[in-house]
């Protein structure tokens, strides 16, 4: 068995066969790691995130180049639906849960999603009640009435029912308190750590997702900038400044990082 459980292979990616948002984007998530996806906005993270979760259609959007590989399986011919009976989950921006359920119910579904019994999904809830033990407390409000931090907590929860192998998460931190981000994090990671649970992660916030992440990847204008262990990245003063300056400034502190070009040392 092979250590790798997702590998994508030079993807390359276009919007209505015209707006190009992805080229050469290649990663691998091994077995048990926690792989971050950072870029700015609009570096092709959640496209990338999409198109591994086999939902680019739904936008108009589809693979021009490229494989995505799960388990060792070319996913191509595959729904999103195989995708989650088979273990990738993904939980994509914008926290859709059922906002008439209550957040019970909303994990009930994801349950009965993955094919669960009746023990199974009573289990499933315990389970999930113990890792975000704020969701008991609100089980029985609508979830569109909780915050956003609860509403973030009940997708993954949700997610988290039908014992995914990768789950897939687009920016959890988005427009969350520090608390409640640290929370979400620490709570993956014991998944990770206690489960083996494999996690890819975007994020714009590079700063949590470097503390919790095994190794990461920066998308620039939806192509690889940079990988590599997330300690390494960690604390260098180019990833901060990526997001904090204009697009111009992450171009050159990119620039920085990756070190003279060919072309430099032939004009020098
Ligand atoms: N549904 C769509 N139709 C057309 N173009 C799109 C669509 N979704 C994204 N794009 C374009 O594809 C590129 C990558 O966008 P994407 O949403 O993947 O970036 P991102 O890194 O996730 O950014 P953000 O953090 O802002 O969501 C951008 O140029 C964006 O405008």
């Amino acid at each position: 068995m092979s250590d790798h459980l997702l590998m994508l292979e030079g993807l390359a990616a276009t919007y209505n066969h015209a707006i190009r948002a992805l080229s050469h984007v290649s990663l691998t998530v091994r077995r048990g790691e926690i792989v971050a996806l950072l870029g700015a906005n609009g570096a092709g993270k959640s496209t990338t995130l999409k198109a591994i979760s086999n939902l680019l259609h739904a936008e108009r959007g589809q693979l021009t180049h490229g494989r995505v590989v799960f388990d060792g399986r070319d996913t191509a011919a595959l729904t999103s639906a195989d995708l989650v009976r088979l273990g990738l989950v993904p939980v994509l921006e914008g926290r859709h849960c059922f906002r008439a359920l209550n957040v019970e119910e909303n994990l009930v579904a994801g349950g009965i999603g993955g094919g669960l019994s009746r023990g199974e999904i009573a289990a499933g809830l315990e389970r999930i009640y113990t890792l975000f033990p704020r969701l008991k407390q609100r089980r029985r409000s609508a979830s569109g009435l909780t915050s956003g931090g609860e509403q973030q907590m009940t997708v993954i929860g949700r997610a988290l029912m039908s014992r995914p192998r990768l789950l897939v998460l687009d920016e959890p931190s988005m427009g969350l308190a520090p608390l409640v981000v640290e929370t979400i994090f620490s709570t993956l990671k014991r998944l990770n750590r206690e489960e083996g649970l494999s996690i890819l992660v975007a994020e714009q916030n590079s700063t949590v997702a470097l503390r919790y992440a095994d190794s990461a990847a920066v998308l620039e204008g939806g192509s690889m900038a940079l990988s590599g262990d997330a300690a390494d990245l960690r604390g260098r003063p180019e990833i901060k400044a990526l997001y904090l300056g204009s697009p111009e400034e992450s171009a050159a502190h990119l620039a920085a990082l990756r070190g003279p070009s060919p072309a430099d040392h032939a004009a020098a």
